[in-house]
């Protein structure tokens, strides 16, 4: 499992191109037949993927976490992001469709990842945060959430919000998570920005051709740098950075936080007019 050390607001400026990409951003998560995994120092965020084709990935423990199995003292948040699938947690199977979510409460000790159709298979991408209680696991399906919708065509960032886990749906030790789909023509994401230093945020770009990419914005509104991101790469957004992107085409993405508080609205605008 690879370790992440996050630079602080001071180096950030100072970095070249290469060491941006090599401390923010996760490459290489889909593994066909795999699990991925990751650790960051900031919030002991856990970014995987979990990707079975015709034989089932189990959520297999590290060493790194010195505890009896994975999720002891954690609790995991999977989106599906392939075709159909489905999760066991000690037994107990969930069926998930594609865009469906599973919340996975502290203490499970068996999970497993299928796939259903070796033609489509699922694609399991994973957040992963300390819990300190057992929320109970809870499958949140696509159709089960309203989306909110943002932005305008005339602007290019018309998208639509989509909570998963949140204060106000499946609940969660601090793991907040949930989906935004561009509408097709529009490609900005979370612009007008915003930080919010109570919690660090991982977005996972999805739903992109392989040639397309997302060109991210992160970094303090006054110091801000790009970094140009594929299809199923994830970037890591410090408490004191923005996270915004233009894509070359629509697509999506699957934020995911953790930290001090699950407040989703509790964010610091970033205005346009500030960014330099
Ligand atoms: O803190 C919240 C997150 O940055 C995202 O939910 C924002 C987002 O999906 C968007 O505006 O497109
Ligand atoms: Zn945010």
């Amino acid at each position: 499992m690879r370790l992440y050390q996050m630079a602080d607001a001071v180096r950030f400026p100072t970095m070249t191109t290469s060491e941006l990409r090599d401390t923010f951003l996760v490459k290489g998560l889909h593994q066909p037949q795999n699990l991925s995994m990751c650790y960051v120092d900031l919030d002991r965020t856990i970014i995987g993927m979990a990707s079975p084709i015709n034989v089932s990935v189990p959520l297999a423990n590290e060493t790194m976490l010195r505890s009896e199995y994975f999720l002891e003292r954690r609790e995991l948040g999977a989106l599906n992001i392939g075709g159909k699938g489905q999760i066991r947690v000690d037994g107990q199977v969930y069926p998930m469709d594609s865009l469906d979510c599973l919340y996975i409460g502290r203490g499970s000790r068996d999970v497993i990842f299928e796939s259903l159709d070796t033609n489509a298979p699922a694609a399991f991408y994973l957040l992963s945060y300390p819990a300190h209680t057992a929320w109970p696991t809870t499958l949140i399906r696509k159709q089960e959430v309203t989306p909110v919708m943002l932005g305008s065509v005339e602007t290019a960032n018309r998208r639509s919000i989509c909570k998963y886990i949140h204060l106000e749906g499946a609940r969660s030790c601090q793991l907040v998570m949930g989906v935004t789909h561009l509408e097709k023509g529009s490609v900005w994401n979370t612009m007008p920005a915003h930080t919010h230093m109570r919690r660090s945020e991982v977005y996972m770009y999805f739903s992109l051709a392989p040639e397309a990419r997302v060109f991210h914005l992160m970094g303090q509104p006054h110091e801000t740098r790009h970094l140009f991101v594929e299809d199923r790469e994830a970037v890591i957004s410090p408490g004191w950075s923005i996270h915004a992107g233009a894509g070359s085409q629509a697509y999506s993405f699957c934020w995911g936080m953790g930290g001090e508080n699950q407040d989703y609205a509790d964010m610091d605008p970033a205005p346009l007019t500030t960014l330099r």
